[in-house]
């Protein structure tokens, strides 16, 4: 039997997603220790094998079969447009991705005006505005602290996730506009789904019914 690779992405979702493989039976022991170096680790037993990976990563190792299985959050699939397939919402790692800024800037999205948005989401800022808002807009990547943007001067809005609107508020910001919900997904390899269908569809069955029981 050949090894079945998962990829998860590293940071706010591994724990929760390493809890959750624990309740159906999936163990990775040495993935827990935080000290530890290592990047892949070995279940000989269940034949399986897990990497963390940085977010933005986890879509591109599936597509290319590097991987299996990844989990990784809705806003990452959305935003890197791999070719896989999304199986899973897990339901946790819930959050909005929303346009923001201070609210004197509702009146230049309400009048369509050209507008600069900072995001680390550029494929999903251009998909709302230009397909779905039909505004022009112009588009600066940035990797993180993106509620500054607007603050210092670099936007008029951002596009971002907002969880618990700390930051937001903590920062003189509000949500001006919803652009949809995220939450934690399973993705599975186009090829792996064929070929190691049996195996793949068993844990999805056992991960659906633990996501049912605490629901
Ligand atoms: N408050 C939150 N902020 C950011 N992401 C959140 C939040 N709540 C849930 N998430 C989800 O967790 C995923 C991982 O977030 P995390 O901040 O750990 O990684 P990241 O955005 O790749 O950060 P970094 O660039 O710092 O590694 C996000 O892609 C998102 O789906
Ligand atoms: O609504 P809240 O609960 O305040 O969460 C939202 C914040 O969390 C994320 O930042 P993160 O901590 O990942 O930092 P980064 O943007 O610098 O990567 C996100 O980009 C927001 O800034």
């Amino acid at each position: 039997m050949r090894y079945l690779t998962f990829a998860l992405g590293k940071g706010r979702l591994a724990k929760k997603t390493l809890e959750l493989f624990e309740k159906i039976g999936i163990t990775c022991e040495e993935m827990k220790d935080k000290d530890s170096r290592k990047l892949i680790f070995v279940n000989e037993e269940l034949k399986l094998r897990f990497f963390l990976a940085k977010g933005p990563d986890v879509p591109t190792y599936v597509e290319y079969g590097a991987a299996d299985i990844g989990i990784v959050g809705e806003d990452t699939i959305l935003e890197e447009q791999r070719k896989l397939y999304e199986v899973l919402d897990l339901g946790f790692g819930k959050c909005r991705m929303c346009v923001c800024g201070p609210q004197s800037a509702a009146e230049l999205l309400k009048h369509h005006e050209q507008i600069r948005v900072a995001t680390k989401y550029p494929h999903i800022a251009k998909d709302y505005f230009y397909n779905k808002k039909h505004q022009t807009v112009e588009i600066v990547k940035l990797n993180g602290s993106i509620e500054l943007a607007p603050i210092v001067g670099l936007s008029d809005v951002i596009v971002d996730i907002v969880e618990t609107g700390s930051t937001l508020r903590e920062n003189g910001l509000v949500v001006l506009e919803e652009i949809c919900p995220l939450s934690a997904r399973v993705v599975v390899n186009q090829v792996s789904m064929r070929m190691e269908n049996e195996r793949i569809t068993k844990i999805l069955t056992d991960l659906k019914s633990v996501i049912k029981q605490e629901a």
